[in-house]
């Protein structure tokens, strides 16, 4: 099912066409927010904000944390778009659907993506509001063929085979790491490998114990295609997971995970991870190799 459906450069095109004509801001950095963490975008100036309903070809966000808009504006003098609420898999959206957005970035202009989310930790060191810097991923759905990229390949946007070693930029993970140390919360950071299950369930426990041996330290329903999409058509990358929960192990834990529970901590760690992405933003360099004239 999610195989058949193919989205066409001129269907791209006529969206990124549409915002360009509706907004003069040129995003360079574009950012997608995870569970909870939609108040990303309160820190951009200038906005003009787009409910995704009014864009051609958006998708609808339907979970609850995931507000629905596209927003445009400055932040310390970089111009950012962000994605208030990311699609999912288990929405219903075919793949193609869910990284929609991701391709349109790349013919707006910009350069780099910064994907969040909120995810439950299976490695023992990493404890619910503790942010991991995303070092790699596993990707389960397209482990068996679930991905994004599978049919035709659009050679205007990539590789048919394209590498994925790598797609989480180191030079952005080491400048985290650093703005942490500065900001004194160096504590609360990790760096791990995040694994994307189907979803919408949360895990059994034998399911997270398999995760847990296969050296997975954060698991999610999000992440993977976009990243999957955004390495392919040349964007950098960086990722963050910020830890909602711990994912129950045991059969003696009678704790269980819930979707409120997962908003509540980002509610809690918002400015945390607000800070982290502003001070990045503001210290990443960009090489203007995208501008949407040039873009695909
Ligand atoms: O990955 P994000 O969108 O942050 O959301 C995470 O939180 C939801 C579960 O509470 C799931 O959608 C999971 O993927
Ligand atoms: N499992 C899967 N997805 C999640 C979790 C989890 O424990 N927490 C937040 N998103």
């Amino acid at each position: 099912m999610h195989s058949k459906e193919q989205i066409s450069h001129d269907e791209y095109q006529k969206t990124a066409d549409w915002l360009m004509s509706q907004t003069k801001h040129r995003p360079q950095v574009a950012i997608i927010c995870g569970s909870g963490l939609g108040m990303l975008a309160d820190t951009l100036k200038c906005q003009d904000s787009f409910p995704y309903s009014d864009i051609p070809g958006f998708p609808q966000s339907t979970v609850k944390g995931h507000a629905g808009r596209l927003v445009f504006g400055e932040l310390k003098g970089k111009t950012c778009v962000c994605m208030q609420g990311r699609f999912h898999m288990y929405e219903g959206h075919s793949l193609c659907k869910t990284t929609f957005p991701v391709r349109v970035f790349k013919l707006l202009g910009v350069e780099t993506l910064i994907v969040t989310n909120a995810a439950g930790s299976l490695a023992d060191g990493l404890q619910p509001g503790d942010i991991m810097i995303i070092k790699d991923h596993v990707n389960f759905p397209g482990l068996v063929g679930l991905n994004p990229l599978s049919g035709p390949n659009d050679e205007k946007f990539g590789p048919r085979f394209p590498a994925m070693s790598g797609c989480y930029d180191k030079g952005l993970r080491c400048l985290a790491k650093e703005i942490a140390k500065q900001l004194g919360v160096a504590g609360l950071m990790h760096e791990g490998v995040y694994a994307m299950v189907g979803g919408p369930t949360f895990e059994t426990i034998a399911e997270a114990r398999l995760l847990h041996r296969l050296g997975v330290d954060a698991v999610g329903m999000s992440t993977a295609p976009e990243v999957v999409m955004a390495t392919h058509c040349g964007l950098r990358v960086f990722g963050l997971s910020l830890i909602t929960n711990k994912v129950v192990k045991s059969y003696e834990d009678s704790d269980s995970v819930n979707h409120d529970s997962v908003l509540e901590v980002g509610r809690l760690r918002s400015q945390t991870v607000q800070q982290l992405v502003t001070e990045l933003i503001s210290r990443m360099e960009i090489n203007n190799n995208n501008t949407p004239n040039n873009a695909v």
